[in-house]
């Protein structure tokens, strides 16, 4: 494809992607097709020949669209959500432009370079400590990860190295094997699935401390440690959850932060969700107790309008990270080491993309005060739907309201609750996911588009109160 021809193709994509979002409200949110619905619409092999652009666009909606879940719907309730914005799109055109690799700073110097602006940018609009900032002149920083699990993964292995060399240091006698078999992590038992997983991939030992209202307590976690110190353990590291999957409830970061501290664990704060609404000075609170962190992440892509993937990770002492996972081949050496982060220390993977791009995009072209505003627009939204649904008695809330997640339920049984979520995705109006805390099962409103009105949100409360109508009518 020569220049003439891919300007006319990427503007008529330019102009499906306006349509395709602007009109997205009209689609049906969940796709009706089977398992197996694409094959048959494509050819079994590549073509020999050279196809026409145009014939590729016709096939977006043929082939493409009867298969798509449409994430940035107001109709779409589900999981949480994930960013979508004009600018950053635009941004990962020239990303996919550049298409560097950005794995050392001579590999692409605005890459990184970018990168530790971008991560100074955003840590001051969350107010972060100082500490956890690159332009403090000490040893902190941040860096853009693929996603929140990596991140957990990332710390996990800081934390595993760190306090691997205090171990050997009191103990040179144990050998490296006895040291790792009693090495314990804790999270609370809310925390996503994905922590329990960087214990699995990490080779150690994970504790989950029980939750009281979703949200783990200092004197839990600390009862915890003892227990373990008492069985020979050795306690190395905890991730405190702001915004879990389940409820978006709060670990007590204030309390379990200095109970980490003081017994000498890496705290790592998972805040994958609700950290984009610390740029809001009303919920910074929530996050009270942060200087006692070792690593801190949250996902713009989730909700700041960076599209996917852009995990923001910030850590007051990178080196653990760095030197755990150093190989230094020839052919990724360079002259100018050791004056700007070689990120490719940083992460699991060698390849980065120029993920950096989007965020200085994003926060140029909204400003502060309008990612403020969008945050603020979706908390309004979830109370909204709290109060059309606590104005129905049939329904109770399960949890607290917090951010942009309501969480509701049919009064009664789990099986009433299971049926109405059937019934509600089977409509295929409006799409949720259901959580259980506890064995009680319910539903989770998570208000996800950036195209959402308050009439949406209307919309949506008829949907469930529809689907619990038909419900009744059929006892
Ligand atoms: N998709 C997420 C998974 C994840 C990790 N930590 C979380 C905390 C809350 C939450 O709702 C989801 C997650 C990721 O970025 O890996």
């Amino acid at each position: 494809m020569e220049a003439p021809e891919f300007k006319d193709f990427a503007k008529t994509m330019v102009d499906f992607i306006a349509e395709y979002l602007e009109n997205i409200r009209e689609r049906r949110v969940l796709p009706e097709v089977k398992p197996g619905y694409l094959k048959p619409l494509i050819p079994d092999a590549a073509p020999e020949k050279p196809e026409k652009w145009q014939d590729v666009m016709q096939d977006i909606e043929r082939v493409i669209m009867p298969g798509v879940t449409h994430w940035h719907s107001p109709k779409f309730h589900a999981y949480f959500p994930t960013a979508n914005s004009y600018p950053a799109i635009v941004a990962d055109m020239l990303s996919g432009a550049i298409a560097c690799i950005g794995f050392t700073w001579i590999a692409s110097p605005a890459c990184t370079e970018l990168e530790v602006v971008m991560m100074d940018w955003l840590g001051k609009m969350l107010e972060l400590p100082a500490e956890f900032l690159a332009c403090s002149g000490g040893k902190g920083g941040g860096v853009i990860q693929g996603t929140a699990s990596e991140s957990t993964l990332v710390a996990l292995l800081g934390a595993k190295a760190k306090k691997l060399k205090e171990v050997k240091e009191l103990h040179p006698e144990w050998d490296e094997h006895t040291i790792l078999g009693k090495l314990v992590g804790y999270c609370s038992d809310q925390a996503h699935s994905s922590v329990e997983r960087a214990g699995l991939l990490g080779g150690v030992k994970l504790r989950s401390v029980q939750s009281e209202n979703h949200r783990m307590r200092g004197a839990a976690l600390e009862k915890a440690i003892e227990q373990d110190v008492a069985e020979g353990l050795i306690p190395f590291y905890a991730v405190v959850t702001l915004g879990t999957t389940n409820s978006c409830a709060f670990d007590y970061l204030d309390e379990c932060g200095p109970v980490g501290n003081k017994h000498n664990l890496w705290i790592h704060v998972d805040a994958a969700y609700a950290g984009s609404a610390f740029i809001c000075p009303e919920y910074r609170h929530l996050m009270k107790g942060i200087e006692s962190a070792d690593s801190f992440n949250f996902n713009p892509h989730k909700w700041m309008l960076v599209n996917f993937d852009c995990s923001a990770m910030w850590l007051k002492d990178p080196s653990w990270v760095v030197n755990a996972f150093n190989v230094d081949p020839l052919y990724l050496k360079h002259d100018m080491q050791g004056s700007a982060p070689d990120y490719r220390h940083w992460q699991i993977p060698l390849g980065r993309r120029f993920r950096a791009l989007k965020l200085w995009f994003v926060l140029r072209l909204y400003g502060v005060e309008n990612l403020q505003a969008h945050i603020r627009r979706h908390c309004n939204f979830a109370k909204q739907f709290g109060d059309l649904c606590v104005a129905d008695s049939r329904f109770e809330l399960a949890a607290e309201i917090n951010m942009g997640l309501v969480c509701f339920r049919l009064k009664g049984s789990n099986e009433r609750n299971e049926a109405l979520l059937k019934r509600i995705n089977g409509r295929g109006h409006i799409h949720l996911v259901p959580a259980k805390i506890k064995d009680v099962y319910f539903l989770r409103m998570a208000i996800c588009s950036r195209f959402t009105q308050s009439e949406d949100m209307e919309y949506s409360w008829k949907e469930v109160s529809a689907a619990a109508d038909e419900m009744e009518q059929e006892q």
